[in-house]
């Protein structure tokens, strides 16, 4: 069969994109794998796939890992999904908004100048203060889940940080069994910007972006210092976004947003 697919990056965290609206594509662990392979397929961190909608949302977001396995959000691949899905309007004019269906909840998208600004769900599952202890790392471990679970420890100079030897001892820790967590890594560059750098989970590397642990790291800085929304955030693939949120409580926030770029890149076909 041959695969119709789009390829978006969003800040440097890229992926495949499909359209499966009329759910004629069935695509198994091994073959996203497969696609996401940088030597041997297309080469991405993650696969979207558009499928319709089933609670009333414009449709339904559905995002696998380069391991092939389904995770419940991504924020870089939102917004990448909130453009796409934008371009798939029949209308001459593109919406200034979609809605979309993802296990971590309904989530709306949408275009602000040159970037997609992603309302996100409520984050939940706050621990201040992981128990976690690294050889040769001082700092503490917070933990939210931003649609998918973050560790988030604050260093000096995160350009310093071994984070592919580090996040994957936190992502394979036994306190985040059975599930696992994605790892960030988070340095102050002024009191409402820091910089971060992420290993995720199911890519099992660092990644140039990961938009939920932007998010993570942002709330948690605020939790930390004080620190007013918006927060900047710098990624290690060069951009800086901004994390938007309110709070309800010491320890819960709402409107929490997410904007940045979402940018196309190539489409083709490809044989599976
Ligand atoms: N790149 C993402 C997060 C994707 C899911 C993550 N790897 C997980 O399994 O939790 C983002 O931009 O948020």
């Amino acid at each position: 069969m041959l695969l119709h697919f789009y390829k978006m990056n969003g800040a440097g965290n890229d992926f495949i994109i499909i359209d499966n609206r009329d759910l004629s594509i069935n695509l198994d662990e091994d073959t996203i794998a497969a696609l996401c392979d940088r030597h041997r397929g297309i080469g991405a961190d993650g696969l979207l796939a558009v499928e319709p909608a089933e609670h009333g949302a414009d449709y339904k977001f559905r995002y696998y890992n380069a391991d092939g396995g389904e995770a419940e959000m991504c924020g870089n691949g939102a917004r990448c999904f909130g453009f796409f899905t934008a371009h798939l309007s029949d209308s001459e004019e593109l919406p200034e908004s979609v809605s979309f269906e993802t296990i971590a909840g309904t989530l709306s998208a949408d275009i602000v100048g040159d970037d997609i600004r992603i309302a996100m769900s409520e984050p939940k599952d706050l621990e201040l203060k992981a128990p976690i202890e690294l050889e040769g790392h001082a700092a503490d471990f917070y933990f939210l889940n931003t649609g998918v679970p973050h560790v988030v420890s604050f260093v000096e100079d995160v350009q310093a940080v071994d984070v592919v030897t580090y996040g994957r001892t936190v992502r394979e820790h036994p306190h985040f069994a059975p599930n696992g967590t994605n790892a960030n890594f988070a340095q102050i560059l002024a009191p409402d910007h820091i910089a971060i750098r992420t290993y995720e989970r199911g890519v099992e590397d660092e990644t140039l972006a990961c938009g939920t642990g932007m998010v993570a790291s942002a709330l948690i800085h605020h939790l930390l210092t004080g620190a007013e929304s918006p927060i900047k955030v710098d990624v290690e693939g060069g951009d800086t976004l901004s994390v938007g949120f309110e709070k309800t409580s010491d320890t819960t926030f709402t409107n929490v947003t997410l904007t940045g770029p979402a940018d196309f890149v190539f489409e083709g076909e490809i044989e599976i």
